[in-house]
């Protein structure tokens, strides 16, 4: 007999009170959908695949049992809501995602009310959480928060200040752990551990156990003296987990994809009268589809692929090595010539290239879970005791560490060295990735030493002239992406500390580039020479301290100079104004321009047109000249004089 057609349902949910009509059974064919629709539009536009694909059942199972938007749904760092996106009125631009235009990698207040909170940097969600349980508990409205958490993500310590203040929500905060027993890499630390001793020691917890348990582990109001046999009872309950230790009633585990269960589950949590509550979802990172299943990093990260094969689409290869590569290659250079240099990662060992380095040198690689602030101040007390730390941390995840910096590494002018990838515009992960600020934080503080490479060939001879440098913090900044194909020097040469140099000599105009803006610096001076205006191009190489004697000699020397850089205000070219004022330049009339990154915070886009929306290419350099030098007579895009 011929099987009946099945109806699709996804079609028929384009809101959360869609799925809310179907019947619990209809759920899993929903899910294999789903999971279907999400691995289909990330073949298309890349992104972030393996996390989504872990929370298919949950995001449904939470939709189905609270009721969103007013129930307020806060996933942590936010790299796994396309799943939430698709059936939150977003299916139809799932496929932009990532985009110019398009919507977002991670949740986005501005995109949806179904996204409360904004995320990207983990290990917020249950602060957020709270805030917003507390806000309706004040308000005495109904509500609650729910925040998703990966085990990754709870390794930060910011998961465990929220936690410590949790006991306040009561049961208006619900806190889902999803547990896939992976960060970007394999998590790591005791708290792994931890998880996995609860996984492996029971059953998944079945919903009508559980109904029983918090029926009977969940007394009527207590005052302080019965509180403790809340205590002994919470343990009772499930034995007692460092959750229950912060207050939180522990259930589970459960099975994260089973989500009829899952429902049943939630819905006893919902309807629990005590909280908080935590449950434990295990769940399995790329489930459903075999080749991230497959995958040592589960396709956490994809750019476009074949459904089929699961073959991703990443070009033709060859051309100039990334920025991290090198920096990884040339720090292992530095770890094998002296075996003090020992290297830091916060969670991210590929990103930063560590897990080259740690494949060298496992014994002096630490991968530290994702806790930027301890990443620091370890390095601080590995630097206080004779060791060489590099910190390999993004820009953007150093600012979590920032009172670190300050407090720990430079006031104690500790030699700990920092290497910020992903310095500048990002591009596809957007303004909550870009590295926009590292120059103004960093060159503000006293004993930082902060360079900046133009190349690649520049960033082996900087991550040496780190390796070199005991006197106190020193910082390097480089992009995300891949170098210029310059040669790398065969013996790394260390550099003069404050120290630029002059890329090409000129007499008009004055370029003082800091960063990898040189490329574009050069073109720039090709096209004012064309209008007949002769140009010197500097490589400033240090923001801090600034080259002072070449930065007077260029400024008293051209008719007009521009400083440009990959980064907010306040950094390399405040500092140069800062300079030129108190030598009294500009009461003598000098003409200074800064190209830095403009006052907004860039949405994601292609590099080319963020570049372009930032005002940092040739184009913009010699019109700023122009205008500068108030030359009219000079078309600022044509190419003789007017
Ligand atoms: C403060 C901070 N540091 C580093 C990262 C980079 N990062 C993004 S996702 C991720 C791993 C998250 O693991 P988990 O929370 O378990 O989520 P899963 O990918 O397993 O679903 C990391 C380290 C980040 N987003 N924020
Ligand atoms: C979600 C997250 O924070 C990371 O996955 C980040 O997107 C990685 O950025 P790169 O792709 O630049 O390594
Ligand atoms: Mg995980």
């Amino acid at each position: 007999m011929s099987e009946r057609p099945v109806t699709p349902l996804l079609d028929q949910v384009h809101f959360p009170a869609d799925i809310r009509k179907l019947q619990k059974s209809e759920l899993p064919q929903l899910a294999d959908e789903l999971r279907a629709e999400m691995i289909s539009a990330v073949s298309t536009s890349g992104g972030h695949l393996g996390s989504g694909l872990g929370v298919v059942e949950l995001t449904i199972a939470i939709h189905y049992v609270f009721d969103t938007p007013n129930d307020k749904l806060i996933w942590d760092v936010g790299h796994q809501c396309y799943p939430h996106k698709i059936i939150t009125g977003r299916r139809d631009r799932i496929r932009t995602i990532r985009q110019g235009g398009g919507l977002s990698g991670f949740t986005k207040r501005a995109e949806s009310e179904y996204d409360p909170f904004g995320a990207a940097h983990s290990s917020t969600s249950i602060s957020a959480a709270l805030g917003f349980a507390i806000s309706n508990k004040l308000a005495h409205k109904p509500g609650r928060a729910i925040a998703v958490i990966g085990d990754g993500a709870m390794s930060a310590g910011m998961a465990y200040e929220a936690m410590n203040n949790a006991h306040e929500a009561g049961n208006r905060l619900i806190v889902i752990l999803n547990d896939n027993d992976m960060s970007i890499a394999p998590p790591v630390g005791s708290l792994r551990n931890s998880l996995a001793r609860l996984v492996s020691s029971r059953k998944y917890l079945a919903p009508r156990r559980l109904a029983q348990k918090l029926a009977r582990a969940m007394p009527g109001p207590l005052h302080r003296a019965a509180r403790k046999m809340e205590e002994y009872t919470r343990g009772w309950v499930t034995g007692g987990t460092l959750f229950e230790e912060l207050g939180f009633y522990y259930v589970g585990p459960v099975d994260g994809h089973n989500v009829e269960a899952l429902v049943e589950i939630l819905e006893n949590v919902r309807d629990a009268e005590e909280g908080p509550i935590l449950v434990h979802a295990v769940t399995k990172k790329g489930k459903g589809y075999g080749p991230a299943e497959n995958a040592a990093d589960k396709y956490h990260g994809v750019v476009k692929f074949d459904i089929v094969s699961g073959k991703q689409d990443k070009g033709p290869g060859g051309g100039p090595p990334a920025y991290t590569s090198v920096f990884a290659d040339a720090l292992k250079a530095e770890m094998a010539r002296d075996e003090k240099v020992v290297a830091i990662t916060a969670a991210m060992p590929s990103g930063t290239g560590l897990d080259k380095v740690e494949a060298a040198f496992p014994d002096r690689t630490f991968d530290v879970g994702i806790a930027e602030q301890h990443a620091v101040t370890f390095a601080a007390g590995l630097a206080a005791q004779g060791h060489r730390p590099f910190c390999a941390i993004y820009s953007t995840f150093l600012q979590r560490a920032y009172d670190q910096v300050v407090h720990d590494v430079a006031i104690q002018n500790l030699p700990v060295r920092f290497a910020l990838d992903r310095a500048g515009l990002v591009g596809a992960d957007g303004c909550t990735h870009a590295g926009s600020f590292d120059l103004a934080y960093l060159c503000t503080l006293p004993n930082f030493v902060v360079m900046a490479a133009a190349n690649e060939a520049e960033l082996v001879n900087m991550v040496h002239t780190m390796a070199l440098h005991d006197s106190g913090p020193i910082a390097v900044r480089y992009p995300r992406g891949n170098g210029r194909g310059v040669p790398l020097p065969v013996t790394p040469q260390a550099l003069e500390i404050g120290k630029g140099r002059i890329a090409r000599e000129g007499k008009t105009v004055a370029i003082l580039s800091l960063g990898t803006r040189l490329e574009e610096a050069e073109k720039a001076a090709d096209m004012l020479e064309a209008k007949g205006l002769s140009t010197t191009v500097a490589d400033m190489r240090f923001a801090k301290p600034l080259d002072e004697e070449l930065i007077r000699k260029l400024l008293t020397t051209h008719e007009v100079a521009v400083t440009i850089e990959e980064a907010a205000i306040g950094g390399f070219g405040a500092h140069v104004l800062t300079l030129a004022s108190d030598d009294g330049l500009i009461d003598a009339g000098l003409k200074l321009r800064t190209l830095r990154l403009p006052d907004s915070f860039q949405d994601q886009d292609s590099p080319q047109r963020q570049y372009d929306e930032a005002g940092l290419n040739a184009p913009h350099i010699v019109e700023t000249v122009l205008k500068a030098l108030r030359r009219n007579d000079i078309d600022a895009d044509a190419g003789a004089i007017a």
